[in-house]
């Protein structure tokens, strides 16, 4: 996968099982969370990534950069670029296995550079599994599913109870967030 790779997954795995629950294919996904970086739309300079469920055992998502994204001139900054795949790695996860998980690991490969106003079109798969432990990896390619590869990214997520969130996050905020997303009908728990 990149020069520095060694084995991925980096252990026995067995494949990935989709929720029964899991969205079909073709689902659009929204925000998960308003105030989230990745993809939530009450925040302006956020990434506003959008997904969609592509099979079973993907899913794509789009990222155009803006200014607000820039660490060269002109040129998205890669640490925005890697938050950019946490983000479509970890819709990834919580969407196909519908399981609460957190980004335990991330590695990225910075292919080439991606310019401001550019669209990454990002191409992620759950890859195995290992009791608690969930590998994805995702392409990025420049304005078109067919594009030139500029990043690459491979991460492992960790399962993790509910508490997790409500005990080292924003208890109030998790409360009111489940809230708004049970009278909406709406799931609020699988990464809250
Ligand atoms: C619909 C949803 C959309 C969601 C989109 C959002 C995407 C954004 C996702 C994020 O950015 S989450 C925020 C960033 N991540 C964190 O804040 C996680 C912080 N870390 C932790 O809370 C804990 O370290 C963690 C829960 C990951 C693990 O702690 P635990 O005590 O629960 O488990 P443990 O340390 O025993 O690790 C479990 C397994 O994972 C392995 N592991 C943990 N960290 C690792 C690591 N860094 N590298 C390799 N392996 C690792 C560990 O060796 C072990 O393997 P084994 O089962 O084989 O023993």
């Amino acid at each position: 996968m990149s020069k520095a790779a060694e084995n991925w997954p980096p252990e026995d795995t067995e494949p990935a099982t989709p929720h029964p629950d899991a969205p079909p294919s073709g689902t659009e996904l929204g925000e998960h969370y308003s105030q989230c970086f990745g993809c939530g739309d009450d925040v302006e300079s956020g990434l506003h990534i959008r997904s969609m469920i592509a099979s079973d055992m993907t899913v794509v998502s789009k990222f155009t950069v803006g200014k607000d994204h820039q660490g060269a001139p002109g040129l998205a900054h890669g640490g925005l670029l890697a938050c950019a795949f946490d983000e479509a790695l970890g819709s990834t996860v919580g969407n196909l296995l519908r399981r609460p998980a957190v980004t335990a690991r991330l590695e990225t490969d910075f292919v080439r550079p991606v310019p401001v106003g550019s669209t990454l079109h990002i191409a992620a798969k759950l890859d195995g599994v290992s009791r608690r432990k969930t590998y994805v990896s995702a392409e990025g390619r420049l304005d078109a599913e067919d594009g030139p590869v500029a990043v690459r990214a491979r991460g492992l997520f960790v399962t993790v109870g509910v508490e997790h969130f409500t005990k080292h996050g924003d208890a109030d905020a998790i409360s009111q967030f489940r809230d708004v997303r049970q009278a909406a009908g709406q799931d609020w728990d699988i990464n809250p």
